[in-house]
């Protein structure tokens, strides 16, 4: 079921400012920022030569990672993200096995225009875990 790790997600209370450590001072390679108000938060993508690593930072009243800066305030590891083939038949085979799909459980187009679903921590071992069709 799984593919490649598409991406390791951080929250942090100030994307420009973390947008300045990965390009400035770590020299990396970082995306043009884009609001993703449907999901409630605004994002850039550290390019890497494996995987990317994205930098997220509410964006709303509403956002998902409030609660999660709240009790994090300087930042944290916040999601990791499988590439999948098929994410409804992922989904399914998931959700037979007991797994709690986050949301309606219906995917949602995501910051690179392909559907995501992403799955409850408490399920697996305290980590939120999102999947994205390739
Ligand atoms: C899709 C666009 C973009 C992309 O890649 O394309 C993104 O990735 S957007 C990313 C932002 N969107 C989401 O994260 C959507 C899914 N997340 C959620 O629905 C919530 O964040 C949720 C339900 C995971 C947690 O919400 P909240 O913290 O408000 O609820 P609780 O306080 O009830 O948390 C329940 C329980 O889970 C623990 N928790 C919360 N967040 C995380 C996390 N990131 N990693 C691990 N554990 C997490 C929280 O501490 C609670 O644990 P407890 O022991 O009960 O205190
Ligand atoms: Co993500």
């Amino acid at each position: 079921m799984l593919g490649r790790v598409n991406h390791i997600a951080i929250a942090v209370p100030d994307l420009a400012q973390a947008t300045a450590t990965y390009r400035d001072v770590l020299g990396a390679r970082v995306s043009q920022p884009q609001a993703l108000a449907a999901h409630g938060v605004t994002v850039v993508f550290v390019e890497l030569e494996n995987t990317k690593v994205e930098l997220l930072e509410p964006l709303g009243a509403d956002s998902p990672i409030t609660a999660f800066l709240e009790k994090s305030p300087s930042g944290g590891m916040h999601h990791i993200c499988y590439e999948v083939d098929d994410i409804l038949a992922a989904r399914d085979q998931l959700k037979a096995s007991g797994l709690r799909v986050l949301g309606d459980g219906n995917p949602k187009i995501g910051a690179h225009g392909k559907p995501v679903l992403f799955l409850h921590p408490k399920d697996l071992n305290g980590t939120l875990v999102e999947l994205e069709e390739v």
